[in-house]
């Protein structure tokens, strides 16, 4: 039964509740963030489903997701079989906790990250680091031999993942990749499985547990615990390695800071050590994805659009020349690299949601009843592609970025980190990675289309984050 006031959406039937509606929606549109973009067109912007044991709401529109993201009665995260079995039956983690537990993890990984770098120059000194490599890893690439020493072709959707895991954990478990490592390559590739096979609102066995029992396989039960196991013995071996040589005294990065809390007597009961397991997953799961992918589409759209390529390098050439690579000093002085940034994340969460919320108590949003133990999501495809807002937002277009003195300007509607207490705690890495990585990448190297080929579509493919379809771009040094 809906309940009494419950936003308004397709009629609940027995045990699927508006499953089908959705799915055959999403089979017309071919995505999610598609299929609920338009029952936002028809049934206002808070829609309300139930799609078999979960009642979900969906955010179309700014306004209610403003009020949602900053009401601590939607503060909650989902519970159920999906997000206890990640972490072995209790939730962990902090990507995924709520209220006391959540919120005293969060203040101790924001605080301790911090000690290694997070957010300050140690960080940015990473970065550069990272995109020196990156720089040095192409330039090899194009100027092999075996290529002629005229250019070559790179896959560019899976080129910076390792580089961009780098720079989070250093400062995570003072480990450098290198970008051949193929363990590291292997859990990659099967994150990026993961992430396409289920949903940000989670998955078959989610929505229907009594799939994990009469069909694992099918309801993606089996998969899911497969890639959470090799995620987590990774992660074991690397604190394993820690606790052989840690020093008390000595505190290289934040495992051992963590491990630290473990062997102190006044740790909250909050800290385990499979809650440190849980953190390092979170982040390693929602660090890497999202920025690689951030990138891949800022790289598709500058393929499709060389004049803002030109444009970037006029800008990069200007303020830091070709002797050196760009630092995240020069941000300031590049409005127009920085509108780039902008504009990729927004090609990139464009096409996605939030993170859920849950509600922690009876509660209302833009006066609909909002019950206990509501899903809530923001689709962030209303805000960021709103046609209204930004007349052509789906033109690349970092101009929109800036204002008439020449200065970034970030709208309101811009939101693709969320707001309020769960506003994402990777932000500042995250535009810094993509900054520099871009910005040293274009003052060195031209990226075209190949020849004889067709340009990439701009057709993502759907999962917990969407991802640019593979393609590959003729990379040349610039003269
Ligand atoms: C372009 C890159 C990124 C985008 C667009 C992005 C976006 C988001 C969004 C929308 C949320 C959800 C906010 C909410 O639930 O209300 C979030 C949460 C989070 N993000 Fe990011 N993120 C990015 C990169 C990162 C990075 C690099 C890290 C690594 C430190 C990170 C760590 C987290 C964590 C831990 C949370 C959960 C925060 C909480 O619930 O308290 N993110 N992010």
């Amino acid at each position: 039964r809906k309940p009494r006031n419950f936003p308004p959406g397709p009629k609940w039937l027995p045990v699927l509740g508006s499953a089908l509606a959705v799915a055959k929606l999403r089979k017309q549109t071919g995505y999610l963030y598609e299929a609920t973009a338009e029952l936002g067109r028809r049934y206002g912007p808070v829609v309300g489903l139930r799609v078999g044991k979960d009642r979900q709401v969906v955010l179309c529109g700014y306004d209610a997701m403003k009020e949602m993201l900053m009401k601590d009665e939607l503060d909650g995260r989902p519970q159920g079989p999906f997000y206890e079995t990640r972490t072995w039956g209790v939730r962990r983690g902090v990507l995924l906790t709520d209220e006391e537990f959540w919120q005293e993890q969060r203040r101790f990984i924001l605080r301790h990250l911090r000690e290694f770098g997070f957010g300050r120059r140690t960080m940015s000194e990473l970065i550069e680091g990272e995109a020196r490599e990156l720089v040095l890893s192409l330039r090899q690439q194009v100027t092999s031999p075996s290529n002629g020493g005229s250019g070559a072709l790179v896959s560019m959707h899976n080129l910076f993942g390792v580089f961009v895991l780098n720079t989070l954990w250093s400062m995570m478990a003072g480990i450098r990749y290198s970008a051949d490592d193929i363990e590291l390559k292997k859990l990659q590739n099967l994150l990026t499985e993961l992430f396409t096979n289920i949903d940000m609102v989670g998955c078959l066995f989610s929505q229907f547990p009594f799939l994990r029992f009469v069909a694992p396989e099918l309801s993606g039960y089996k998969q899911f615990i497969y890639i959470h196991q090799k995620v987590w013995e990774f992660l074991k071996a690397e604190l394993d390695k820690h606790k052989a040589t840690f020093k008390p005294d000595d505190a290289r990065d934040f495992m051992d800071v963590y491990l630290q809390i473990l062997n102190s007597e006044k740790k909250k009961s909050s800290f385990s050590e499979s809650q440190l397991l849980a953190i390092c997953m979170d982040l390693f799961m929602a660090g890497s994805e999202t920025t690689t992918k951030s990138l891949g589409f800022g790289f598709l759209y500058l393929l499709l659009y060389p004049e803002v390529q030109k444009k970037a390098q006029a800008e990069i050439d200007a303020v830091v020349g070709r002797n050196r690579l760009p630092t995240l000093n020069d941000r300031p002085n590049m409005p127009y690299m920085e509108a780039i940034v902008l504009e990729s994340v927004r090609m990139f969460m464009g096409r996605t949601f939030s993170i859920p919320h849950r509600a922690l108590k009876d509660t209302t949003i833009q006066g609909y009843n909002i019950p206990k133990d509501t899903m809530v999501i923001c689709n962030f495809h209303c805000t960021l592609m709103d046609k209204t807002f930004w007349g052509d937002p789906e033109a690349f277009r970092p101009e929109r970025f800036i204002d008439s003195q020449g200065k970034v300007f970030i709208p309101d509607m811009y939101t693709p980190f969320g707001l309020g207490k769960h506003r994402c705690m990777g932000e500042t890495l995250a535009k810094s990675n993509v900054f520099l990585f871009m910005s040293s990448l274009l003052q060195n190297f031209n990226f075209i289309v190949p020849p004889d080929t067709l340009p990439p579509t701009t057709e993502g493919v759907d999962g917990v984050t969407a991802s640019p379809q593979p393609f590959e771009a003729l990379v040349t040094l610039r003269t």
